[in-house]
């Protein structure tokens, strides 16, 4: 038994154990369908006996009486469709809480949010088609039994005429459905396998250009579409056998009442009795066929793929995946903002591992309505403990991303979380502290300006343990201690940003948010800084980095530059990523290069730096456009030593 097959047969047992349990409603069902069906009985039954019992013999008011009697089965009709509609949700919905409750416990088992949106959808189509089926069949079945029955019951010699098409037309239906709903799976399989290939190649087009893959990707793609082509032609051939059914099940038996009715007649049918059987067959019985083929035939398979895909185990199983492999990117192991959706992939098809300290998902912000984005489907994720680097030409949205993150923003589209809760929320606010480059003291007393965070009394060892971290010692002592007095006017910058850090230190936020909060420190005293706030135990830090000093101690460093984003280590970016080495070759090179660098001179933790363009990563890889070497970094880093200012 083939994959699919067996795949179908489960569906079917689990579709009928469903039915099975819910055989009450479906009784419920069935009685308000007989009402709907007297309806059906009554359109050819009340006008072959308004004609032959009424207006035929002169008898008026008894015509008028039988046309009055088919009203009244449409009022009764319409009221049995209505009680039809609430049997059919007492079926549907416990359908669609199952797979509800299904999809939920699976995108919270696989912590993958994107893909639960995606099934749920897919629930609502499930639901939607499930319901659409059931009313078709229904219908189908039950409108047949009441024009068959009318028809019977105004002549039997009618059922001889009408009957054996029909039944043709139903068989014919019947077995072109399970070939019909395979070639309708393929087809949706390879136009999904498409439409997921095209996602992967666009984004990529410059890679593939600047890898010399052209033609290998238009020979991949081709492939794929003539795979669409050939489904799509497979199925329309199957198309014509549908409407070879529904003419002869519905056409048919109105064209051999008519052809047959003088034969008819002199057998002893009466005028009224082949009015109705006309009724029957044109009002009745060809639009129930019409919508059961249609119906059934599409949403059928519809459903049957839809169920497939949410089904527990191998929720892609029923999906022919026939793309070719992916495609290489270019650069090794790097990726840029280019690399954003697959990028994604990777990272939410990681398995969940502890709560993150900061997701960013497909964050996209802009300052006004029409503007245009200064971050766009930004995605990246921090692990507890993490320090990150952020680095980008002045202008690309270094403050803008730390602001957001700190929820002094909101973005337009996407979310930001940070220890699980979303910005900008007070429990997320709680848990960050963000301190910009215009460091803000009060006049007052040291204690004062550092505890100013914390809600609850801070011991003064915890202030003395804080202020010796970050190097707020010397100023400390020079105040007289932590009563001493601070005059704002009479500190220095860098004092004040001194200040502003321990006190940031002391607070209980365990995301730290540097935006260039050390600008006024020289490189040492900003190093002491930053590994103040990296080795607290769990603490996460970002810091907006203008030093190269600064990027080579973060773990990670997220070069910003529109969509050449790029995001990696250091070394990685100094491998792959000609923007960075740049960069980080504009600072060597002194004032006056292309990237300004703010350079200080004897930075004995190496050289100062930059800025640069960018969005995200999946945090394992970085990007290069361009083949790796084409730019060559500065002699310095490639022996692993420190820039120095020349002169
Ligand atoms: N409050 C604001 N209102 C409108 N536009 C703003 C605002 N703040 C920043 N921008 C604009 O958003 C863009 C990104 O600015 P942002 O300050 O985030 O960049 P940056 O990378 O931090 O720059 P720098 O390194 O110079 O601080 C710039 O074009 C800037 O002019």
């Amino acid at each position: 038994m083939s994959g699919g097959t067996a795949a179908a047969d489960g569906l079917l047992r689990r579709g009928l154990r469903f039915l099975r349990s819910r055989w009450r409603v479906l009784v419920r069902l069935g009685v308000w369908s007989v009402l709907e069906t007297g309806q059906s009985f009554l359109i050819g039954y009340a006008p072959a006996r308004a004609l032959d019992d009424g207006f035929l013999q002169g008898r008026t008011q008894v015509g008028l009486g039988w046309l009055a009697v088919a009203g009244l089965g449409v009022v009764l009709g319409a009221y049995g469709t209505a009680r039809v509609y609430a049997a059919v949700a007492a079926l549907v919905e416990p359908l669609r809480d199952r797979l509800v409750t299904r999809v939920v416990e699976r995108g919270v088992r696989e912590a993958d949010r994107g893909a639960l949106s995606g099934l749920t959808q897919q629930v609502e189509i499930a639901r939607d088609t499930f319901a659409g089926l059931v009313m078709v069949s229904r219908s189908f079945v039950f409108t047949a039994v009441g024009a068959l029955a009318g028809l019977f019951s105004l002549a039997p010699l009618l059922l001889l005429v009408v009957l054996p098409p029909l039944a043709a037309g139903v068989g014919l239906f019947a077995a072109t459905l399970r070939p019909l709903a395979r070639r309708q799976e393929t087809f949706l399989a390879a136009d999904e396998a498409l439409a997921d290939w095209l996602g992967t190649v666009c984004p990529g087009l410059r890679d593939i250009t600047a890898s010399g893959a052209e033609d290998r990707m238009a020979a991949d793609t081709g492939n794929l579409v003539d795979a669409e082509l050939r489904a799509a032609r497979s199925l329309a051939r199957f198309g014509v056998l549908r409407v070879a059914a529904l003419a002869l099940g519905g056409h048919l038996p109105t064209v051999l009442l008519l052809a047959t009715a003088p034969w008819l007649l002199r057998q002893g049918v009466t005028p009224g009795a082949l009015l109705g059987a006309l009724a029957y067959v044109t009002q009745s019985l060809h639009p129930a066929l019409h919508n059961l083929v249609h119906g059934l035939g599409t949403s059928g398979s519809r459903l049957a793929v839809v169920l497939r895909r949410l089904a527990p185990t191998g929720a892609a199983e029923g999906r022919v995946h026939s793309g070719p492999a992916t495609p290489s990117r270019g650069a090794g192991n790097c990726a840029t903002s280019h690399d954003a959706p697959a990028a994604a992939r990777r990272q939410t098809a990681a398995p969940p591992t502890k709560r993150n300290a900061l997701t960013l998902s497909s964050v996209t912000f802009a300052y006004g309505p029409t503007a245009a984005p200064v971050i766009e489907s930004l995605d990246l994720t921090l692990p507890p403990g993490a320090h990150l680097a952020v680095v980008g030409p002045s202008g690309i949205g270094k403050s803008t991303l730390t602001t957001l993150v700190a929820g002094l923003l909101e973005p337009r589209s996407g979310t930001i979380r940070i220890h699980g809760d979303p910005a900008p929320t007070p429990q997320a606010r709680a848990s960050r502290v963000l301190i910009p480059q215009e460091a803000y003291v009060f006049t007052g007393s040291l204690a004062e300006n550092l505890a100013y965070l914390r809600p609850d009394p801070v011991p003064e060892a915890e202030m003395l343990a804080s202020a010796e971290a970050v190097g707020l010692a010397p100023l400390l002592d020079a105040l007289g201690g932590l009563g001493g007095r601070v005059d704002p006017t009479a500190l220095s910058a860098g004092e004040r940003q001194l200040v502003a850090l321990a006190r940031a230190h002391l607070s209980h936020a365990p995301l730290a948010l540097l935006d260039e909060a050390t600008c006024h420190l020289d490189p040492r005293a900003e190093a002491r800084a930053e590994r103040a706030f990296a080795s607290r135990p769990g603490g996460t830090l970002v810091v907006v980095a203008h030093r190269v000093s600064s990027a080579r101690r973060a773990g990670r460093v997220l070069m910003m530059d529109g969509r050449d984003t790029a995001y990696g280590t250091h070394d990685e970016l100094v491998r792959c990523s000609a923007r960075y080495r740049e960069l980080v070759g504009g600072w060597a090179a002194g004032p006056g290069a292309p990237s300004q660098p703010a350079l200080a001179l004897g930075d004995p933790d190496g050289v100062d730096a930059v800025a640069g363009p960018g969005l995200a990563g999946d945090g394992r890889h970085v990007v290069a456009h361009g083949p790796v070497g084409q730019v060559q970094a500065p002699r310095d880093l490639r022996d692993g030593r420190p820039f120095r200012r020349e002169g």
